[in-house]
């Protein structure tokens, strides 16, 4: 019976008991009668619910994973080809369970990929729009243009400055992407961006967002600053950012949104800050809402961790860069700025809406950090050893994660370090929240997994103990709230308006010193107090995973990694933690594990790549 055998699935840590019926009713439905193909056809709704958890937006029958469950379970299965999980598909079809998309069903099976219906819809809608990069109709538009481009780039470097091309591919694309390590000057080619918009058109709506509520602030103050530095604030350009979810009105229910295709923003040019952090049904959301007339323009680094839910559209996009345009496009972009971009072979429309910033202005070519982040970021593993132990660049310390020594060492390098906070708490004044937040966010002790020793759980839990024993908190075993204790939102909150990743610290309430409030940053750069217990889903936040590290800078930031392998440790994960570091990094892993997480790239199955290509 099916159900027995789905039955067994149970066990499986990847799997769902929802995985379960649907795979029984979406297998019932399809009435596949012979139990061999029933079983097949099951295992393939499995898969793709699994894929999809594990943030594939398909399920590539190329790249089918049967390791995930019991051997004995696949032999059941008795190892099919392609071509018979073909014909499984194929016989589901007759029932309008599965469909190549031309039909309603609840899978959609094209190009050798399974999708859940929803999927197929988004990623269909996303590749048809950015295959629709239609030129912006300005009048005169290429004199005017090439005369703010200069105005904005006095100084024109040599032999290319990427980012008056990446200003210049904004201002002649609907949809422009733009991808950059750090400090490789995003902040600032966008504060340029939006005053050249402002003078072609005064009137423009411009609108400037991020998908967390910390890559928001942290969006409003780096572009104050950017358009103060180029004193370009006579533009009245207006900084304040805001997350996704507000721009497209959230409702309660965390999955609808007021702004959609009936009911579009109301917006002339849209940019989205951290977009490698948006997952595929948030950038279908965004694309349904905006004005067909709109601009679009996405700024993010390639290279960092893909968004937690499914789908890596920013990634996809940035798959077709090349450093050079089509002959028509690069003579465009060279009449406008005075370079001879460089012209290359074109494979998708979209390469000419792209543009790859790659000095950085922040980390000189002697800085520890910059060097390691490029050498991981290209998977040069002996490079990174090399650079780790070089005693002369200071700004990169690493320690072998062999003893339970070095251990107790990273805990007590973070207490040493979260002193400065704590104490800071003592000696300012309840109205100096501001300081002491900003105290916090020097330094971040972050992890890979989030159980065990090495994970989110037990760190927290060591460094609270060891805060306790010094005296620089004061938690008594009964109650979990104290102040100074930092937390992290681990769930969206629409009516508090606060959201996965926010961090607040605990500080006596400024009005009733008898109580406790939790301070959170705003997005708008203010700050809110909220009782404890009025909070969503939170945790601890002395360690947090890298994962929810995106979208923020520390000062200082300490990375360790577990000493067993597990699968999150890859070259994006180290990339991201260490490209969170203004100023110091320190790693602390074992040789070995550094090693296999260098060398191990994930890739995100879905048929974006294919959509863009075929276009
Ligand atoms: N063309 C340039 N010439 C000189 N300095 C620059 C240039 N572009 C950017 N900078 C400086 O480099 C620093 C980083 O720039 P910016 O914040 O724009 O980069 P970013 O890519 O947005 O950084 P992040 O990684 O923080 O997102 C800023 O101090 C900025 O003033």
């Amino acid at each position: 019976m099916l159900i027995e055998w789905l039955t067994q699935f149970k066990q499986n840590n990847q799997i769902s008991l929802l995985d379960i019926h649907l795979a029984l009713f979406l297998t019932n439905k399809a009435e596949l009668n012979d139990d061999i193909t029933a079983k097949r056809f099951s295992f393939l709704v499995l898969s793709l619910s699994k894929e999809v958890r594990s943030g594939h937006v398909c399920l590539d029958l190329n790249n089918l994973d049967q390791q995930f469950i019991e051997p004995q379970l696949w032999q059941d299965l008795k190892t099919p080809n392609v071509q018979a999980w073909q014909a499984i598909l194929e016989q589901a079809e007759s029932k309008h369970v599965v469909s190549d998309g031309t039909k309603l069903s609840p899978l959609i099976f094209t190009q050798n990929k399974l999708y859940f219906q929803r999927m197929w819809c988004d990623e269909v809608n996303v590749a048809q729009y950015f295959n629709h990069t239609t030129l912006v109709q300005e009048s005169n538009y290429l004199i005017d243009l090439k005369v703010i481009l200069n105005q904005l780039f006095s100084n024109n470097e040599e032999p290319i400055d990427w980012q008056k091309v990446a200003v210049a591919v904004a201002l002649t694309r609907k949809v422009a992407i733009i991808s950059g390590g750090p400090g490789t000057g995003k902040t600032t080619t966008v504060a340029k961006i939006l005053a050249a918009i402002r003078q072609t058109n005064p009137k423009a709506r411009l609108v400037t967002s991020a998908p967390t509520g910390k890559a928001a602030s942290r969006l409003t103050e780096s572009l104050s600053r950017a358009i103060e530095q180029l004193s370009l604030s006579n533009l009245n350009i207006n900084t304040e950012s805001i997350t996704l979810h507000r721009l497209l009105g959230a409702k309660a229910d965390n999955r609808s949104f007021t702004y959609d295709k009936d009911n579009p923003l109301n917006l002339d040019v849209l940019v989205i800050d951290e977009a490698s952090m948006v997952d595929l049904n948030m950038m279908a959301r965004v694309i349904d809402a905006l004005p067909s007339s709109s601009r679009l323009i996405l700024l993010g680094d390639k290279d960092q961790l893909s968004s937690v839910e499914a789908g890596a559209v920013f990634g996809d996009l940035c798959a077709f860069i090349t450093n050079g345009y089509s002959k028509s496009r690069a003579k465009e972009l060279s009449q406008l700025t005075g370079y001879s971009v460089p012209i290359s072979e074109q494979k998708a429309s979209i390469t000419d809406s792209i543009c790859l910033l790659q000095k950085s202005y922040r980390f000189d070519k002697s800085s520890g950090i910059g060097l390691l982040a490029n050498a991981v970021k290209d998977g040069k593993s002996s490079i990174v050893k090399q650079l780790l132990n070089n005693t002369s660049l200071s700004d990169i310390k690493y320690q072998e994660l062999s003893s339970q020594e070095s251990y107790q060492a990273v805990l007590h390098d973070s207490v040493n370090q979260y002193k400065h906070y704590l104490n800071a708490i003592n000696q300012h004044s309840f109205d100096d929240t501001a300081a002491i937040l900003e105290k916090f966010a020097q330094y971040r002790l972050l992890c890979a997994v989030r159980e065990g020793q090495f994970g989110v759980s037990g760190l927290n839990k060591q460094i609270e103990l060891l805060l306790v024993e010094k005296k620089l908190i004061h938690l008594k075993t009964s109650e979990a709230w104290y102040v100074g204790r930092p937390i992290m939102i681990l769930r969206n909150s629409i009516s508090l308006g606060l959201y996965n990743g926010d961090i607040g610290i605990t500080l006596r309430a400024q009005h009733d010193h008898s109580k406790l409030r939790v301070y959170f940053p705003l997005a708008d750069g203010s700050i809110k107090g909220f009782s404890p217990f009025r909070l969503p889903e939170h945790e601890t936040a002395y360690a947090m995973t890298i994962h929810k590290s995106q979208g923020s800078e520390f000062d200082h930031v300490n990375i360790i990694l577990p000493t067993n392998h597990s699968p999150l440790l890859n070259r994006s994960l180290l990339y991201t933690a260490i490209t969170r570091a203004k100023k110091t990094v320190s790693i602390s892993a074992t040789n070995q594990i550094l090693q296999q997480a260098i060398k191990s790239q994930t890739q995100r199955h879905s048929g974006l790549v294919d959509l863009l290509l075929n276009n």
